[in-house]
């Protein structure tokens, strides 16, 4: 059993917070450029959206709700929901089973790790796809999509992690489900938002595979050195996040850096590139980051609502031709989701870079 441990750590640089913390420098591999490090300045005054007008079918509330969420949108992509209906005892039994996870020994942590090339499993640091501005964070991330017939997560969770692991699988089970059911709120907010088609955005993202991503931020003794998460666009559509009462998420809006201040109560909602194109380039994916601390653990949980792979990505008639002209070239997700994971480290440039890459690789 140690040999085959051995075997399998030889060569791997392996992400261990607590031996790293006990080196006395950070490791270089960690150590961020001074233009990302650039402390916020300020914290977000950000939109809040109470979603119980929408769901009392009250047309005002909505309206006013859908101006609110216009407003976001059109500055920098980001804002808060409150009144969501997910019931608080599911949102905090899916931060503790985040402890199941990483608690897991560390070589069983490495056996359920992501595959070259693939996105789900676990991930530390991201240490055996990147070997230079490090994570300071773990990740395990899996697929949702709706299925009316099999639990997919929880077989997921028994089928990767063994049988022990269906209590956890259920609870990220009925947390997929709810995100699916909110994403559709929001989907729906944005359709009246941006005067398009009823239910537009709703059809366009029928059947699609989502990803669920837990987080672990460790403490780190170097906080201002490394980052939690680089400063980065969301190449996915939607991002439904929860972060626990720690903080550290941070957006780059109106020229600086500003903090998203925790909310238990509240999720964090975020427009990444591919629903920027969908809508033409007037809602903003906007570049954000996760910091670390130097004394206290964090996590977040996020959901990124994806369409259908073959999807072709454009935006509605309606709105192209209010607009006048179409502002990004159509593409799939599946070829911006392969770009992210074989060809590119998504940063705050992605979508720009993934239209040069389809113009090459096109012409070839
Ligand atoms: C399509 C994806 C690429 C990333 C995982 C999903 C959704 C968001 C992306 C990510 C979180 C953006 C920041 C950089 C990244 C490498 C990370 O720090 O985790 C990104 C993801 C990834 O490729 O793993
Ligand atoms: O953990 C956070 O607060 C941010 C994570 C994030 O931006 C991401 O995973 O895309
Ligand atoms: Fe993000």
């Amino acid at each position: 059993m140690n040999i085959a441990r051995d075997d399998e750590l030889a060569g791997l640089h392996v992400f261990d917070s607590s031996l790293l913390q006990k080196q006395p420098n950070l490791p270089t591999q960690y150590i961020w450029p001074n233009g990302d490090l650039v402390p916020n300045q300020d914290e977000l005054n950000e939109t809040l959206i109470d979603l119980n007008g929408f769901f009392k079918g009250d047309k005002m509330e909505t309206a006013h709700a859908a101006q609110l969420l216009r407003a976001a949108c059109l500055n920098h992509g980001f804002f808060q929901v409150t009144n969501h209906g997910v019931d608080p005892s599911l949102i905090r039994a899916a931060h503790q089973e985040i402890d199941t996870i990483f608690n897991l020994p560390l070589h069983k942590k490495l056996s359920l790790r992501r595959q070259s090339g693939g996105l789900y499993g676990y991930s530390g640091a991201h240490a055996d796809r990147f070997s230079s501005k490090l994570p300071w964070k773990e990740t395990f991330t899996f697929g949702y999509h709706e299925n009316d017939s099999h639990p997919i997560v929880v077989d997921y969770f028994k089928n990767f992690l063994g049988e022990d692991f269906q209590p956890t699988g259920w609870v990220y089970q009925r947390y997929c489900e709810e995100m699916r059911r909110l994403s559709l709120v929001i989907l729906e907010l944005l359709e009246v938002s941006l005067g398009v088609e009823r239910f537009h955005y709703r059809k366009f993202f029928e059947g699609g595979s989502s990803i669920m991503r837990c987080n672990l931020y460790p403490p780190c003794n170097s906080p201002g050195l490394t980052l939690g998460t680089g400063p980065h666009c969301d190449p996915t559509s939607l991002t439904i996040l929860h972060q626990d009462e720690v903080g550290g998420l941070q957006v780059f809006a109106d020229n600086k850096w500003q903090a998203i201040r925790p909310r238990p109560d509240a999720f964090v909602i975020n427009i990444g590139d591919t629903f920027m194109a969908l809508s033409n380039g007037k809602y903003k994916s906007c570049m954000h980051r996760a910091v670390v601390n130097r004394e206290r653990e964090r996590r977040s949980l996020v959901f990124f609502v994806c369409p259908k792979e073959d999807k072709v990505v454009r935006p509605p008639q309606d709105l192209v031709r209010r607009e006048g002209t179409r502002k990004y070239p159509d593409f799939t997700w599946s070829d911006l989701l392969d770009f992210t994971q074989n060809h590119y480290r998504a940063d705050v440039a992605t979508l720009q870079s993934f239209f040069q890459w389809l113009l090459s690789s096109k012409s070839f």
